[in-house]
């Protein structure tokens, strides 16, 4: 069996492949970083290492990979041939790759090719469903894409594993030993269920739980931990300031999923404890600037912040804590990371009530854009 998986980063080499791999799947690795394929069809096979007091390595094996832009026939020849497509490139990057697997899909129907189905496991609600929207505008023809949906699953995703940049050499990665990696029944259109994944037919309140709490606490540590100088998640968790907001999030958010999905509060905070058991893992090197990355998407109108502020806000439960949060993620400065360098100009050229607009989709004059604006300048005064 051959799985094709588009992004041979952190999440790809060192969560989904664990998965295919131990179902017994021949990995192709689609990447645009030659040296990472080069490396791929050089060792074919890399470790996984869990950070964990007692060391635990899996190998994974099996594997080669394939550059999207130089080698794009044999990227569509090897969608053409393979079982399961996954996907973890990151939201932002799902229209660039769009063309090469409608061209792929096409192929498939050309060779006759058994039904696949193609998964995107990204931080974001309905990413598979964003990314099937991107194929669709790829094909002109409707009888193809017809074609094309009656042969191919589109089924949404949500993922859970930590796992840090890598240093640069090498194919190993370092990963905590938890993941959940969730698959929405709904949209299947192979029949073989995967040993490691849970099959669930309604996704919205496990990706919303998971986004909301995970991501959300994640943000709020990396946005804090920037705001008070401190470099790892590890560390920033331990500052009794963040943790305070930290844990007043939780509550927060786990408001929200109480009154909407109706989760068990107990379940909840069981949760929380264990996701706060996984911030403070001192096996794993974590920046707050990978984890506080790309703050544009992360302060966009549906993902881990907006989203459940204004939910709350609809509901009239108490936000404190979370528009902290979005507050510091205004403040979030790193040369690296083009979106914090972007809104750090906006803020410069507009001012940071039309930035917050901007970034967020909320409107100038909605009272959670003043009320940022005004987390913000606490947060400068503090
Ligand atoms: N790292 C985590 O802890 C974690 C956990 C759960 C979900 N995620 C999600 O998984 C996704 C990937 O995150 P990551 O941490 O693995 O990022 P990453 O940057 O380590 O990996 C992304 C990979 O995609 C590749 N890529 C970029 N453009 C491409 C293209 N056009 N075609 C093919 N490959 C391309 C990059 O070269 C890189 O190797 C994101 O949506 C992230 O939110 C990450
Ligand atoms: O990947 P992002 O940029 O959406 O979010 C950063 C982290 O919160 C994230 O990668 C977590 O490590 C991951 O979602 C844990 O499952």
């Amino acid at each position: 069996m051959l799985a094709v998986h588009f992004g041979a980063g952190n999440i790809g080499r060192g969560f989904i492949a664990e998965v295919l791999h131990s179902n017994g799947y021949e990995i192709c690795f689609i990447d645009v970083s030659q040296p990472l394929i080069d490396q791929l069809n050089e060792k074919r096979a890399y470790s996984i290492r869990l950070a964990q007091e007692e060391e635990e390595t899996i190998e994974i094996n099996n594997v080669y990979g394939l550059n999207s832009q130089t080698e794009e026939s044999k990227v569509i020849e090897t969608i053409a041939q393979a079982d399961l497509v996954t996907v973890s490139v990151g939201v932002n990057i799902l229209p660039l790759i769009a063309p090469v697997l409608a061209a792929g899909l096409k192929k498939r129907l050309e060779v006759g090719a058994r039904p696949i189905d193609v998964i995107a496991c990204e931080n974001a609600i309905g990413a598979t469903t964003a990314l099937k929207g991107h194929i669709k505008d790829q094909v002109d023809d409707a009888t193809i894409w017809e074609g094309i949906l009656s042969n191919t699953g589109f089924p949404d995703a949500a993922v859970d594993r930590i796992v840090p940049n890598q240093s640069r050499e090498g194919l190993d990665v370092m990963v905590e030993p938890f993941f959940e990696w969730v698959v929405h029944t709904e949209g299947l259109k192979i029949e073989k269920r995967l040993d490691g994944v849970s099959y669930v037919d309604e996704l919205t309140p496990y990706i919303e739980r998971k986004l909301y709490t995970v991501n959300t606490g994640h943000a709020c540590i990396a946005y804090l931990g920037f705001v008070h100088e401190i470099d790892s998640i590890a560390e920033a968790v331990k500052n009794p300031t963040i943790r305070r907001e930290l844990e007043g999030v939780l509550e927060e958010t786990g408001r929200l999923l109480e009154v909407k999905y109706h989760f068990e509060r107990e379940e909840l905070k069981a949760y929380h404890q264990k996701i706060i058991g996984r911030f403070e893992n001192s096996h794993l090197s974590d920046p707050v600037e990978r984890v506080g990355r790309n703050p544009m998407r992360k302060l966009s109108a549906n993902d881990r912040l907006i989203g459940p502020l204004v939910q709350l806000h609809e509901r009239k439960i108490n936000t404190q804590h979370l528009l902290k949060v979005t507050a510091a993620a205004f403040l979030f400065d790193v040369a690296q990371d083009e979106e914090s360098v972007q809104i750090q100009r906006l803020i410069k050229e507009r001012g940071l009530l039309e930035t917050i607009a901007e970034v967020t989709s909320l409107s100038p004059d909605h009272p959670l854009a003043e009320e940022i604006e005004r987390a913000v300048a606490e947060l400068l005064n503090q």
